[in-house]
Order: C-alpha cells, then structure tokens, then sequence
C-alpha cells in the first residue's frame, strides 16, 4: 500500500479480510435480504444497545485523555451521533411493542460482554488517545461500509424483490446514510492526526484494530450463529481466506474473477428471495447437495479461528506463583493487574511465603499433588489463553508445572524469580537447571531482570544495554523460549529504564522514564502478567510487551508517594 496512504486506511486494508466475512455472515446478508428472522434482529438490537453504552464510555475515556481541547470537542460531537443510533434502537423497539425497560433490563450475552470488556480495558489504560481510537474505528467504519455495500446491492435488485415492505430498510438506511459514513470519516480524521501528533506507529495500533474487528465478527455471530443460515435456502457463499476472496459457488473455492464482491452480495439476496435469474445462481440452485454442504461448510469456517486467536469471551490467564501475604509480590500482584487490565486471572498457588514490605518472614511449599491438581481443575473447566508462572521454589515444583503444562500448547509466560527484593532466596539451588532445561523451551517468553539473567549465565557482568542484548542471545540459545525480555531496572542509569526484547534475530529497545519511588515491590511479578494480560487480548507479542511496559509505568506513577509498610521497598497500588 503506498505509504501516502492515511493510517486508517491501512488499518482498515490489513482487517479487510475480517470485515468481508462480516458482510457475508448470514445475520448480515439476512438484514440485506430482509429475511433474518425478527427475533435474531432484536436479540441484536438489545445487545447492540448494550455495546452503544461501552462505546460511549470509551469515548469519554478519549475525552479525558485527549492532550488537545480541539480534538475533545469532536470526540464530543461523535457522542452526539452514537446517541442518534440509540435513539434509532428504541423507535426500532417501540415500533414492535418492547418498551425501553425491555432494553435496559438486557443483560450483555458472552460475545458483547467481551466487547465492551476489550474496549474499556484499552481505554482505561491508553496512554494515547489513537490507542482508544484504535479500537473504536473498526466498529464506525464496518457499519459504514456494510450499509453502503446493503444499499447499493438492494438498488441492483428489481423493486419488487426489497419493496417498502423490507422490514430493515430503516437500519439499512441509518448505516448507508451520508450522516453515518461523515462520523466514522471523523473519527478516522482524529486517530490519524493524533497518531501522526503523537508519533504512535501502526504496528502499535494495529492488533488493536484488528481484535476490534474479529470482536465485529463475533458479535455477529452470537445474535446468529452461521450454523442457523437455513433460511438462505440454496444460496451457499464461500470466503477464501488466503485470497480475501469471496466465492459463490457450487465449486468450493472455484474462481470466479469477474464477479465484484457486490454484485456477489446481490446474487446472495436474489437467491434467498426465490429469484433465480442471475447465472450464478443457477449454478448453486442446480448444484448437488453435496456441492450446497461443501459450500455451506466452508461458509461456517469463522475467520481468525487459528491456534493463537483468543477464545470469544473473556480473555484468561491462569497465574502460577507464590502466595505474599503483604499483598505486594506474587499471586496478589498477578491477579491484581490482570483484574486492572480487563483480563480474567485464576491461580494455582506454589508456596505460601509469610512476607510483608520488611521481608520474608517464612516459605511453606503447596503438597506437589495439591498443585498439579490446581492446574489440572482450572485449565479443564475454566481454561486459559495464556500460563503466567512466577516464583516456582524447587525443582518438583517447576517438574510439576512442566508435566501439567507441557501437552497443552498455550502460550507461557515465565518470570524466572529468584531473590525476592528484600534479598530472600525463592528458589532453592538445584532448581535453576530445572528451569533452564525443562521449562525455558515450553515458554513463549521469559522475563528475567540483570541479576537473574546474570545469575543464568554464569555470573557474567551486564552493565550496560549492549550487554543486555548479548545476554538476551544467549538466554534464547540457552532456553531455547520464543522470545527474551531482559529487565534493565537494574542497570545504573538515573533518567531511563530500557528493557531489551529479543525475537531470535532482532532486538527491540523499550525506553521509559525511569520513576524515583521506593515502591517497586512486585515491579517483575507485575510486568510478567501484564504482559500475559495483553497477550491474551491481542496475540502480538511486541505490542504485548509494550503495553505491560506502560501498564508498570503508571501505576509506578500513581504509587510514587504510596505509604503501606514500613519496609525499605514497598508495593504499588494496581488502580489507574
Ligand atoms: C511470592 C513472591 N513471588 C515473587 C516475589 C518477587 O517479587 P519482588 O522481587 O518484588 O520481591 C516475592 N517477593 N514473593
């Protein structure tokens, strides 16, 4: 894409692929067609007007956070139109008899719950506006786009086919309307000024848009499962992922190239209203029904539905860690920020430590059993996008977690503790080669700061950023983890903190201002589950990282003057 090309733009050309699958979803193509069943509609509707009401609290997140007073009035004034499209709902509702209450007695259902979930979350701790913007773009311009692509494929129909009779004409002409495709243009307009302002690069942005985007599809999804689409009749519709192609066929996936995707929409609503001139049409009405399965088949492959795509629902991120009873370190500290970050956290517990912000005071280790058990009951009912381990104690214990883990393929997040900051040891002698041997190679990424990464490596000295880098190689070599992080916290400069990630060929410096505050309890507990946090709402593991970075950041900020305990190091407070 050529690179005078606006940010939104190749924000919206790199999800293109999802927002076509949304067009072609039978809840959309049976809005275009008028033939949804009603009570999948209003099903929609209610839960719509449920996400509206997140979508206007993230814009006043935006409004707070927004540096210039001129880029908070236009925020405002997009308010002004989400609160048309609710307006909009409740003439929708009354028109057939179901009273406001009926809407405001709705409780969300899994997939707008996760929605408005992911929306609040990246509002809440956005340290820009684009990063809010990001992840509230995608809805603007998919509904702008899908109305246009409604309208214009009901006008190449015969009048008889839509007649004034088509029961969501009104919607369809809402979301087609000049006034709508203005607002998304707006907030297009804003997340690319302030991006460019703020220097914020797509490859930050993007993940977010793109989770927007798959929640889109979703949120679909749930009002109508594809697995419904029986009233489409003989229409079957393929989408070729590879080639963000679509396809109707009775030969799945066989090209046909001189067909736009809109002319593909209307051949779609020809079909289901009984109209089957079109000479595509003939070809899936005198398919076989083997053909119509094959097609259909192919119709209900969502997209997105790989390996690393997080179930739809809460994001989850099972913590394994030691127990502190000062509330700083540990468990406490990983579920503290995976709750601040939207994300929800379940435990399996180690060891219970008797510390408070002087020390640790005692160690008592969980019975082996009890901790395979643990694992075992939370990942087989509740389940997990991604493992966050922390202080492991000894050798069965880490030979523990790696038997629990090792057969599950999920994402692994692993802070190799070892010396808690009041200088006690958590992880006795014989365990190191444990960790290394067995554990490093299931993980996704390890986290360790100077001194562990020293410690690892025969005690070598790391003074300086490019000695970070070198020891981030060999822990990779070592290990043999996806990815490195090296903490630089400990590294003596007064001004900044860089952490180094590395990927196995290149390294990325993370830079941030360094806080003056003895409040950095639990600073390599927290920065590991954010990390597991991110990851579990948005795969990307740089943007992970990045975004774990900030989220320590702030809330180092926000503690700078917090007094709990009399210890020479004491504990954050995980409230933004
Ligand atoms: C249970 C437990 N886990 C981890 C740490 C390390 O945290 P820190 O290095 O901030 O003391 C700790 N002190 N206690």
């Amino acid at each position: 894409m050529a690179s005078g090309t606006p940010l939104s733009r190749r924000l919206w050309a790199a999800s293109s692929a999802t927002a076509t699958h949304c067009l072609f979803h039978p809840f959309v193509v049976g809005v275009g067609s008028g033939q949804l069943p009603m009570a999948a509609f209003q099903q929609f509707l209610k839960q719509d007007a449920f996400y509206l009401h997140g979508f206007l609290k993230a814009f006043a997140y935006a409004v707070v956070k927004a540096e210039a007073p001129a880029d908070a009035m236009v925020l405002v004034d997009l308010m002004h139109g989400v609160n048309s499209e609710l307006q909009l709902h409740a003439s929708f509702m009354e028109s057939w008899g179901i009273p406001a209450h009926a809407i405001d007695a709705t409780s969300a259902a899994q997939a707008t719950r996760a929605y408005v979930d992911f929306l609040l979350a990246t509002a809440k701790t956005a340290t820009s506006v684009a990063e809010i913007l990001a992840a509230m773009v995608p809805c603007a311009r998919l509904y702008a786009f899908l109305g246009a692509a409604l309208a214009s494929a009901r006008s190449e129909l015969t009048g008889e086919l839509m007649g004034d009779a088509h029961q969501y004409a009104k919607w369809i002409e809402t979301y087609a309307a000049p006034a709508f495709e203005a607002g998304a243009s707006d907030m297009e307009a804003l997340l690319d000024s302030v991006a460019e302002r703020e220097g914020i690069d797509e490859a930050r942005l993007q993940p977010l848009y793109a989770r927007a985007m798959q929640l889109e599809y979703n949120f679909f999804d749930a009002s109508f499962p594809v697995q419904r689409a029986d009233f489409m009749g003989t229409t079957a519709l393929a989408y070729d992922a590879d080639t963000a192609t679509s396809i109707l066929t009775t030969q799945p996936l066989a090209p046909l190239p001189t067909v736009s995707k809109l002319s593909l929409l209307a051949a779609v609503l020809a079909i289901a209203a009984g109209d089957h001139s079109d000479p595509i049409a003939h070809g899936v009405r005198d398919g076989s029904e083997d053909d119509r399965a094959a097609c259909l088949a192919l119709l209900t492959r969502s997209p997105g539905a790989t390996a690393t795509e997080a179930a739809p629902g809460v994001p989850r991120v099972l913590c394994i860690a030691g127990s502190d009873s000062g509330g700083g370190a540990g468990i406490q500290a990983d579920m503290k920020t995976c709750t601040a970050l939207g994300v929800f956290s379940t435990s399996a517990i180690t060891a219970i430590t008797v510390q408070n912000t002087v020390g640790v005071h005692g160690i008592h280790g969980v019975p082996i059993a009890t901790l395979r058990e643990q694992i075992g009951c939370v990942l087989d009912d509740i389940g997990t996008d991604v493992i966050k381990t922390g202080m492991l104690g000894s050798a069965a214990v880490v030979q523990c977690v790696v038997d629990a883990v090792k057969d599950r393929n999920l994402p692994l997040v692993v802070d190799p503790v070892m010396v808690s900051t009041s200088g006690h040891k958590l992880l006795e002698l014989d365990a190191h080669h444990c960790i290394v041997q067995q554990l490093f190679p299931l993980a996704l990424i390890i986290t360790p700061n100077i001194p562990e990464a020293s410690f690892l490596l025969n005690g070598r000295t790391i003074a300086t950023v490019d000695d970070m880098k070198v020891a981030a190689a060999d822990l990779h070599a070592l290990g043999g983890s996806r990815y490195v992080l090296v903490k630089g916290g400990h590294l003596e400069d007064a001004s900044s903190v860089v952490d180094v990630l590395y990927d196995g060929l290149s390294w990325h410096c993370f830079q941030s201002q360094r806080v003056a505050t003895i409040n950095t309890h639990g600073t390599g507990c927290t920065l590991a589950s954010a990390i597991a946090a991110h990851y579990a709402k948005v795969p990307d593991m740089k943007a992970a990282v990045q975004n774990a970075i900030r989220y320590v950041h702030a809330i180092l900020v926000g503690s700078q003057d917090l007094s709990v305990g009399c210890g020479a190091q004491g504990p954050m407070l995980h409230w933004l």
